[in-house]
């Protein structure tokens, strides 16, 4: 059987696919960006005031007393005032500070008589200002490439003048269920069927992402219209995802449609749940199968299928990468497992930071307990685990 890790890093060595556009700003939100993007202008872009009140010239420790001899508001200019000594202008929060200005004092610790600013709270030179490019400096980097673009970088991006971002294109990605025993939620119940769980979790997760997601149906236990689907669904499709079918039995016709169609890597992975997983390619189309139990579907879908799109998408091996942090179990298991366990765990703030709180009922069909989940929690192989020991926790965040 594989290793989790090794598998993971055989899909993100493995998987590239390169296509990039132009996009305006806000159609660039969570594809990755293709290119490093530079400081366009020095931020803040000029020197402004942080507060509503008053610019002062010359040395603030000297004075009492100033004379107002300007008023300027955000989008004006201050180009043509100079402040000097004894001198101060009206300002507002973003304004841009005269010449001169050698500090802004806030408008609640002054008084002001015909046109004469007093100073009821001992003020310090350079308070309140913003300088020009303290925080960001022309030409240095702003975003490096490869990675996810996020609202506060599209935001970075508005503020820096750029109207469209170069991105890798998003990936379309069309989702099939197999089985003669699976139906739509429409359908009306019959011995022995049950109602599709798996393509409802898979392409609602996938939804939320910027990528085109189809609904590929349900596919019958049957080799040629197995085989026929996918060969219409590779033309059309960067990724193919489907789940069932996958493991040992005669029914399990995905396997063979792809070995068929194209490349078809299969493999036990020594992780629970989840053991049965496969991925291939037609032509140049992504295939991944996952296992039919909705569980692992869901353990595999979170662990190597999105960090796979993610590596497809652009990210770089360690962007795409699933994040996992460290939190305290507060369960103990002494039985050991040949597999690597995820287990559905609740994380509950404790005054020691996160624990994680084992549920009940873990079973693979049982998916009533990934409803009530926070995370996965990660047991070695042949490990055990006591209560309070250190653990490693994935969170089921739901993101691609
Ligand atoms: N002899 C063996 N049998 C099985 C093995 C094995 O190694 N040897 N592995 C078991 C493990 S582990 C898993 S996981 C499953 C995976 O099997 P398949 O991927 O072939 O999935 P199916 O047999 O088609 O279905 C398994 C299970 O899941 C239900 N299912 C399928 N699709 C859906 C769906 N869209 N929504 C909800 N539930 C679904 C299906 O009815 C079955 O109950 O194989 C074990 N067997
Ligand atoms: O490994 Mo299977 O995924 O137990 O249900």
């Amino acid at each position: 059987m594989l290793d989790y890790y090794d598998a993971l890093q055989t899909l993100l060595t493995e998987l590239a696919l390169i296509d990039v556009e132009d996009r305006p700003l806000l159609e660039a939100v969570g594809l990755v960006l293709a290119e490093d993007v530079m400081v366009k202008h020095d931020a803040p872009l000029f020197d402004n005031s942080a507060m509503d009140g008053y610019a002062l010239g010359g040395d603030v420790e000297d004075y009492q007393q100033w004379h107002i001899v300007d008023r300027i508001a955000a989008g004006a200019s201050a180009a043509d005032t100079v402040l000097a000594t004894g001198q101060a202008a009206r300002i507002f929060t973003g304004a841009p500070i005269p010449r001169g200005t050698t500090t802004v004092v806030l408008q609640e610790n002054t008084q002001v008589e015909n046109g004469v600013l007093k100073i009821s709270k001992t003020v310090k030179q350079g308070q309140n200002i913003r300088f020009q490019g303290e925080e960001l400096a022309k030409g240095t980097c702003l975003l490096s490439a490869k990675q996810c673009l996020t609202p506060a970088m599209i935001a970075m991006l508005a503020s820096q003048g750029y109207a469209t971002v170069r991105v890798f294109k998003p990936l379309t990605i069309c989702v099939f269920s197999t089985g003669n025993e699976v139906l739509e939620p429409c359908q009306p119940l019959v011995d022995g069927k049950i109602y599709d769980a798996n393509r409802y979790l898979l392409l609602s997760w996938l939804k939320q992402s910027a990528h085109q997601i189809t609904d590929g149906g349900i596919l019958p236990d049957n080799q040629e219209k197995t085989e026929q689907a996918l060969r219409k669904a590779s033309q059309n499709f960067d990724v193919i995802i489907t789940s069932g079918g996958v493991s040992v039995g005669e029914e399990d016709h995905v396997r063979a449609a792809i070995e068929q169609l194209g490349k078809l890597v299969f493999w036990k992975l020594a992780i629970k749940p989840g053991k049965p997983f496969a991925w291939g390619e037609i032509n140049t189309t992504k295939i991944f199968m996952l296992p039919g139990n909705p569980v692992s579907s869901l353990v595999t879908f979170q662990q190597l299928v999105v960090p796979a799109i993610g590596k497809l998408a652009g990210k770089t091996i360690e962007n795409a990468q699933p994040r996992s942090v460290q939190v305290k179990a507060d369960f103990s298991i002494s039985k050991l497992q040949s597999r690597r366990e995820f287990l559905r765990v609740n994380l509950i703030s404790s005054e020691e930071g996160f624990k994680a709180i084992l549920l009940a009922n873990q079973g693979s069909a049982m998916l009533s307990t990934c409803v009530k989940a926070d995370a996965l929690a990660e047991v070695p192989p042949e490990t055990a685990v006591s209560k309070g020991d250190f653990i490693k926790v994935y969170r089921l965040d739901y993101k691609v």
